[in-house]
């Protein structure tokens, strides 16, 4: 057996693991004069639905899908905030030193993650700019050992 045998989601620590992984993140990202003027609107509600977003992601239950409107209702979350590349970068950089306190020291779980966040962000920046009409997305994206499934 491989040690990278346990799900994805699971090796991560589950949704324990993800919610103190973000709630440390925003309470970051509140203090950040890159990222603080972008939160201005911030509810607490954000927070939670982060995290059932990327529990799905991760292949955990499927709560996004179910109860917060799927793919489509996570973009058009972005839609019209014009995300610029250095509040992109800043996202990432805050989101990852986060990760490498709050998630297991496993290198390929950790690089697994990292790679989601490069590629959830850009994705996230290049709806929010103007004139974004999004199609059907299809399904959640679902994301694990080997990358984008
Ligand atoms: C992997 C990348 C990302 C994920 C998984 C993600 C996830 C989410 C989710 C789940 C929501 C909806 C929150 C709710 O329903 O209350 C949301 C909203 C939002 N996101 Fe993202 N996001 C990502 C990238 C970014 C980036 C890079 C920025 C800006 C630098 C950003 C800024 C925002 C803002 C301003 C909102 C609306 C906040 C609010 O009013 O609650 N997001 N995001």
């Amino acid at each position: 057996m491989s040690e990278h045998d346990e799900s994805f989601y699971d090796a991560l620590g589950g949704e324990p693991a993800l919610r103190r992984l973000i709630e440390a993140f925003y309470e970051q990202v509140l203090v950040d004069p890159v990222l603080e003027p972008v939160f201005a609107h911030f509810t607490p509600t954000h927070i939670d639905h982060v995290i059932v977003w990327l529990s799905e992601v991760f292949g955990g239950p499927a709560g996004y899908t179910e109860r917060l409107g799927g793919h489509q209702a996570l973009l058009t979350s972005h839609l019209g905030l014009g995300i610029t590349e250095e509040q992109r970068a800043r996202w990432v950089e805050v989101i990852l030193a986060t990760a490498a306190k709050e998630l297991p020291d496993d290198a390929l779980l950790q690089q697994r993650f990292a790679e989601y966040i490069e590629w959830g962000t850009r994705i996230a920046a290049s709806v929010s700019q103007p004139g974004t009409e999004l199609g059907d997305p299809g399904p959640v994206p679902h994301w694990g050992w080997e990358g984008l499934a």
